[in-house]
């Protein structure tokens, strides 16, 4: 554990009507404290998620288009407007870590193409471009992530089949278990939400609260579709 807590420097923001302290989850931010190796983000689209996550990894000096503190390229908007609002309280501080943004790890993978003078060591051994979506994630999680760090990962099953998204968790729980390590996870998969202890935090309903996995719309509405899909697309397609 490292990232202890996330404090909203409210008394710096001059205008709530603005993005991004105008999402409704954010302006009603005072601080989060985060007491668990694994946390996950979850909420409506658009609820804020990928904001604060974008200002952390911004914070942690992580490129916010993706990567680390070593990654420097540039991807067009792909700034943080959140970082300077927030501070970071550690214990202890670490500077080691991945900001995985599903959206524009094409030009990460370009930028490692350029740089890398390894033969790909962090990433199986072949360039990403030549691995599919899903086998680039993987490769990334199994040869790149290790040591003391902390991962902030935007939608990482965007890529991921379930049965990799299976793989994933087991990822998660060798890297919680016998290293040093730190997951903040924003998704919307019900797999990964599944994760044993982890903690669960919902954007919606305009505030950051923890919830339970079962009271998640992500279980509720997965459960529901595979006990009752034929109820459940007639009562959609037909209103
Ligand atoms: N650069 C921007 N300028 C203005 N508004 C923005 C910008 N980026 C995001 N927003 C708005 O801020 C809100 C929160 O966006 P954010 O990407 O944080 O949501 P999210 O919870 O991650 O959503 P999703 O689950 O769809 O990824 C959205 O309403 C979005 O339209």
């Amino acid at each position: 554990m490292f990232l202890k807590r996330i404090t909203f420097l409210r008394e710096d923001v001059q205008d709530y009507h603005e993005y991004p302290f105008s999402i409704p989850s954010i302006s009603n931010l005072h601080h989060l404290d985060i007491d668990n190796k694994v946390t996950f983000f979850v909420g409506e689209n658009g609820s804020g998620k990928s904001t604060l996550l974008e200002a952390i990894a911004d914070k942690c000096e992580f490129n916010t288009a993706g990567g680390s503190r070593n990654n420097s390229y540039d991807v067009h908007a792909a700034g943080s407007a959140l970082g300077d609002y927030i501070r970071l309280s550690w214990m202890p501080k670490i500077t080691n870590g991945f900001f995985l943004r599903a959206e524009s790890f094409y030009h990460f993978v370009s930028h490692i193409d350029e740089v890398d003078l390894t033969g790909f060591r962090d990433y199986g051994g072949r360039s990403l471009h030549e691995q599919s979506h899903g086998e680039s994630f993987l490769s990334l999680f199994l040869n790149r992530f290790k040591g003391s760090a902390i991962y902030l990962l935007d939608e990482p099953e965007a890529a991921l089949s379930p049965q990799r998204q299976l793989s994933f968790l087991r990822i998660i729980h060798d890297l919680t278990e016998s290293g040093d390590c730190q997951f903040i996870i924003a998704t919307h998969s019900p797999i990964l939400l599944g994760y044993p202890g982890a903690t669960i935090l919902s954007f919606d309903d305009g505030r950051i609260a923890e919830v339970n996995y079962e009271e998640t719309d992500h279980y509720r509405i997965t459960k529901y579709f595979l006990q009752h899909r034929e109820k459940f697309l007639k009562d959609i397609l037909e209103e």
